[in-house]
């Protein structure tokens, strides 16, 4: 029986892991999850699962929990995710929290020597050095979650690593994919979260408009696959089928297919290095696809895959900025305080206002992450 901590439990990942979990009961237990401000899908979850350990974001809804469970342990903030997130008895930490709440809870697991099932990409986006090293140091699986990596790890399952040509990282084109430049001035929070194949948290949705989505993913794929920029390609790919490739160096390319379905992805993270039934998984009918199709993406029309490009190249504390600006822009475009346009405007910002540091601990992550939402919130007057 694997034992599992789920961070982010309340989300569109978290919800499809109680599913999968819900579906495997003599193979995985969820012995402890954290959820942020919803107590109401918490108690939903609750009546799923029975979980042991529950971490929250706020004291008052920690408080709140605590009086109406008595026999469970009720934890709140950052240091109660990491109280859950180095159970002894937990044997993977699943991290599906959004965004760089994520970090330390990941940091403090791997030194516990928790296995980590990865969806939270912010993570190694901002701290790919320290991640890689520590997974290292404490000799434990970082598995990745994300559709892309997952088809990838796949792709490369007993295969050489040092013979990868190329990583080529599929992506939809997200809701603006048949949008011109001049087309996406304008376009409002309800368009850019009609994600065209995936439903997904509001975040990550808005992200695969502006396309931060791929390069948060670039940067990802670098650290968990040790390549480098020049071997990673994004190729646009608008039936979201083919979920990554990686061709060699014989110029085979081997790829990793499956409907749209993220519990895939999830359940192989847990189930890994087997495979096990995905219970309601539909077989691809390919008869019905009929028709794949491939694009190179415009990186004029596309600044986003540009810039985090260059952020990931430049390495140091340049992703840090990169992810912080695009957090805290992404929410003033959900809140309707910003043009969609400006996301990637304000990121770009930052990014040359920001003082560069070579190798930053997480001290200094913490420091630049919340500069960068700090300098993004002062140029549109917030604060
Ligand atoms: N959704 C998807 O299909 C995919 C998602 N991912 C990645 O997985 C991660 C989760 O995405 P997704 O499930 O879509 O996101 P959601 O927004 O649906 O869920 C996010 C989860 O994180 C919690 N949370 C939010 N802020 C905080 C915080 N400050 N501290 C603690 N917990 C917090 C939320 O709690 P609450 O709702 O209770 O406030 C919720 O449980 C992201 O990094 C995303 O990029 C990767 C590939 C696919
Ligand atoms: C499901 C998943 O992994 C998402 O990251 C998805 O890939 C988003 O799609 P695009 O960013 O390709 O639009
Ligand atoms: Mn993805």
């Amino acid at each position: 029986m694997k034992k599992i901590t789920v961070l982010g439990v309340t989300g569109s990942i978290g919800m499809q892991t109680v599913d999968v979990v819900k579906n495997h009961p003599d193979k995985f237990k969820i012995v402890a999850m954290s959820a942020g401000y919803n107590i109401e899908k918490v108690e939903e979850i609750l009546k799923i699962i029975d979980v042991k350990y529950i971490c929250v974001v706020n004291e008052e809804d920690a408080d709140y929990l605590q009086a109406k469970y008595p026999n469970k342990y009720i934890y709140h903030g950052t240091d109660g995710l990491v109280k859950i997130a180095v159970l002894n008895e937990v044997d993977i930490v699943l991290n599906a929290i959004v965004g760089f709440a994520g970090l330390v809870p990941t940091i403090e697991a791997i030194k516990a020597k928790k296995d980590i099932a990865l969806a939270n990409k912010e993570t190694l986006v901002v701290a790919g050095h320290i991640i890689t090293k520590l997974v290292k140091e404490y000799d434990v699986a970082l598995l990745p979650v994300d559709s892309e990596h997952s088809a990838i790890f796949q792709s490369l399952n007993g295969e050489n690593k040092k013979q990868i040509k190329k990583i080529i990282l599929t992506a939809s084109g997200g809701s603006f994919r048949n949008k011109t430049r001049e087309e996406l001035i304008g376009v409002s929070v309800e368009e850019a979260l009609n994600h065209p194949n995936w439903s997904m948290g509001a975040k990550i949705t808005i992200d695969s408009a502006t396309l931060f989505n791929k390069g948060l993913e670039v940067i990802e794929a670098k650290w968990l696959f040790d390549v480098s920029y020049d071997q990673i390609e994004v190729l646009i790919h608008p039936e979201s089928i083919i979920h990554s490739m990686v061709e060699f160096v014989d110029t085979s390319i081997i790829g990793q297919l499956g409907n749209p379905d993220m519990r895939l992805p999830i359940q192989y993270a847990l189930t890994y290095p087997q495979r096990d039934i995905l219970f309601g998984g539909e077989s691809l009918d390919l008869a019905k696809v009929a028709t794949l199709t491939f694009k190179k993406p415009d990186f004029k029309r596309f600044k986003a895959l540009a810039l985090a490009y260059q952020a990931g190249r430049d390495g140091g504390s340049k992703p840090c900025v990169l992810n912080g600006a695009n957090e805290q822009a992404n929410e003033l475009f959900r809140r309707g305080k910003i043009e969609f346009l400006q996301i990637e405007e304000l990121v770009e910002k930052a990014l040359n206002s920001h003082r560069f540091i070579k190798d930053p601990t997480l001290q200094q992550l913490i420091e630049i992450d919340a500069w960068a939402r700090n300098f993004v919130l002062k140029e549109i007057g917030e604060n």
